[in-house]
């Protein structure tokens, strides 16, 4: 047995987190119940596939939760707080600091994704997985910070492990308490360059075509994080053997717990709503460690950073909101939480084509 590796205890016995990595099992969609809810769709008294997408996501929703008596009422919304080391380096507009106070923000209702939350009818768990100091969220922390990425990795492979689990076992968590669907949202300063890093490294791509500005970054900040980004991939990556260890590498542990939260909506099948470019490529980061998990996640929107649309391609998915939003935390991805409720409002009220006298359907003559 790896002494480097924590024991967690799991079913009565001792299983490291290598063990529980290799041991994870994605579920599969339930075709079946996909097919009932596309009958479904069809028997409404409306023109056919005419919500086009969102009539698609009530079918995929469908395929994870295994049932075509789809229900939507307990939204969440998990937000992974870090900090990230390589804000030493300038590649931000705001200190570090501003981390913490965002994070405390989510339980006081006064962060965007908090207000949003309150009026899309979600409830929302802001988890402490790494700030640099105490705050008021959820105490999962890993550790106070991810390290520099420019000068080494941001943090032990173990650490990425105890990440990922912490953010599969709160989906876990919220299932239990009967959570339907879930999105995702993070903050940590810093986290769009540990998140160019990433996806660089896992789509073969050059910094230059995957940085963008992140929270506001100035023209002279760009070009130094590209920088920054380049120094990171030629320092570490020949060192990774597999995704994990480049997630270790160059990422953080907010993209560490939000791959988590993938792996985990395959595992308990729910629902997980990706948000803007940090988020995607958390899910990325899931889908290289398990592809299946890619079943279970919906798109939300097109976040203005760069890389967002090759990501979400690489993952084929589609995003129904192109709304130019580049904020995180998860707003763009609550923001899809009201279409989806209406989508579900014509789903399970509206006549079929069997209730209603077919004669009101006929053309005029
Ligand atoms: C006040 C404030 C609130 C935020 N809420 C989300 N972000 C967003 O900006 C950060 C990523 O951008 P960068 O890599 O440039 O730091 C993340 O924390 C993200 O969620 C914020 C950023 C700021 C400044
Ligand atoms: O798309 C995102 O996730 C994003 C973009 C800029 C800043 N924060 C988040």
């Amino acid at each position: 047995m790896n002494k480097m590796f924590d024991f967690v205890r799991k079913e009565n016995r001792r299983i490291t987190m290598r063990e529980w990595l290799e041991e994870y099992r994605a579920e599969r969609l339930d075709e079946g119940a996909m097919e009932l809810c596309r009958k479904k769709w069809d028997s409404i008294a409306k023109p056919l596939h005419s919500l086009g997408m969102l009539e698609d996501y009530l079918v995929q929703i469908a395929g994870i939760s295994g049932s075509a008596n789809i229900s939507l009422e307990k939204k969440g919304l998990i937000v992974m707080c870090a900090d990230n080391g390589v804000v030493e380096e300038g590649v931000t507009q705001t200190g570090q600091e501003v981390t913490a106070i965002v994070t405390d923000n989510f339980l006081t209702g006064q962060a965007t994704a908090a207000v949003l939350c309150k009026k899309a009818g979600a409830d929302i768990f802001p988890v402490d997985i790494g700030v640099a100091s105490d705050t008021c969220a959820l105490n999962r922390k890993v550790a106070y910070g991810t390290k520099n990425i420019a000068r080494e990795w941001a943090m032990t492979r173990k650490q990425a492990l105890q990440a990922l689990k912490t953010g599969c076992d709160m989906v876990g968590e919220l299932a239990a308490k009967g959570y339907r669907i879930l999105a995702t949202g993070e903050m940590g300063i810093g986290n769009t360059t540990t998140s160019s890093a990433l996806a660089c490294a896992y789509l073969h791509q050059e910094p230059e075509k995957m940085t963008g500005r992140g929270a506001g970054l100035s023209s002279a900040g760009l070009e130094k994080k590209i920088q920054v980004i380049k120094k990171a991939l030629e320092l570490h990556l020949p060192k990774c053997r597999d995704a994990v260890d480049v997630l270790a590498a160059v990422g953080g542990l907010d993209i560490a717990g939000l791959a988590g939260v993938f792996l985990g909506g395959a595992k308990y099948r729910v629902p997980i709503v990706i948000d803007g470019f940090i988020s995607a490529v958390a899910a990325l980061t899931a889908v290289q460690i398990c592809k299946e998990c890619r079943d279970f996640m919906l798109a939300s929107h097109i976040s203005k950073e760069p890389a967002t649309r090759l990501v979400l391609e690489t993952l084929s998915l589609e995003a129904a909101l192109h709304c130019n939003m580049c904020l995180g935390e998860g707003t763009g991805a609550v923001t899809l939480f009201p279409l989806l409720d209406m989508a579900c409002e014509v789903y399970q009220k509206m006549s079929t084509f069997d209730d209603i006298s077919v004669e009101a359907y006929q053309p005029l003559t």
